[in-house]
């Protein structure tokens, strides 16, 4: 890492990334301060998972440049790996181990000794509320548990900076509310998150930035303080909509339904199949 910290934990230009013909990311800018809450907003297919995957290392850009926490991620991924954290949209986790196999394993991996592994393993557990299938094969856990895991492996080694895509998919009421204070208390202690969402509600209520794009590009970024601002809208949802024009979809018909609505609906009996 660079001995003076930058601003910018995220700090990327001009990034394309090409699928054959298809042009998934267009010259897309990221600007994310250190300590921030950035808000990754975008209608699907708006290029998000790309650029998360290009920021990580998955893939590797066409064209472009990535600084993360100060270090040329293209040229230099394993010395950025050890300082990130990773919760990817479609997970792929070690299905034949425990859930505290799994914690304890990828602590591990980040050279973590076996007992600092086991007892930030246990910690985390305790904070997802996984303790109780602690034991239990992940083949075994639901979709909300695996997300939790997924969200707990990608902190056993207190990365700086955690990139989220989608955390809060197929999570229960409940259970969003725990992952919610976990994300606040850690960007209460300084590490910059990024999350994508399309639940704006959920955004509003943690990101201090935001940057919402569309077609590969970033069509606006800032705090979501000034981006209120600068749309005139009170709420991030409403900056969204301003942003991204309506889809056509929803001035489509249903043609083929028919136009009358039914004659009548008959109330169904109590206890009638
Ligand atoms: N491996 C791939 N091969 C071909 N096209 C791809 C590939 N991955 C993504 N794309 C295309 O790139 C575009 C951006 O996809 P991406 O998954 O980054 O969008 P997203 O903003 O994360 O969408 P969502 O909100 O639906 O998850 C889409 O048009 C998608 O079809």
């Amino acid at each position: 890492m660079s001995p003076t910290p930058p601003d910018l934990a995220v700090d990327a230009h001009g990034l394309v990334k090409r699928f054959g013909e298809f042009t998934a990311l267009n010259g897309m800018e990221l600007a994310i301060p250190r300590g921030s809450f950035y808000a990754f907003l975008g209608p699907n297919g708006a290029g998000k998972s790309t650029t998360i995957a290009l920021l990580t290392g998955v893939y590797a850009p066409d064209a472009g440049r990535i600084s993360l926490l100060g270090v040329d991620a293209v040229a230099r991924p394993l010395e950025v790996k050890r300082h990130i954290g990773v919760v990817p949209e479609e997970l792929s986790l070690f299905e034949r181990l425990t859930g505290r196999q799994y914690l304890t394993f990828c602590g591990r991996m980040y050279g973590l000794s076996g007992d600092e592994a086991a007892a930030r393993a246990a910690e985390l557990l305790e904070l997802t509320e996984l303790t109780y299938k602690a034991g239990a094969l992940v083949a075994e856990y639901s979709k909300g548990m695996r997300r939790r895991l997924a969200i707990a492996a990608a902190l056993i080694h207190a990365p700086e900076l955690v990139l989220l895509d989608e955390p809060f998919e197929g999570i229960d009421v409940l259970a969003a509310g725990v992952i919610r204070e976990l994300l606040r208390e850690l960007s209460r202690r300084g590490v910059t998150l990024l999350l994508t969402t399309h639940v704006l509600e959920i955004a509003e209520r943690l990101a201090t930035h935001a940057g919402v794009i569309r077609g590969g590009r970033m069509l606006d970024q800032g705090t979501v303080q000034q981006l209120m601002q600068r749309y005139d809208a009170p709420s991030l949802e409403a900056v969204f909509e301003k942003l991204i024009s309506v889809p056509a979809a929803r001035n489509a018909k249903l043609s083929f339904y028919g136009d009358a609505p039914p004659a009548e609906v008959v109330p169904l009996r109590r206890g009638s199949a």
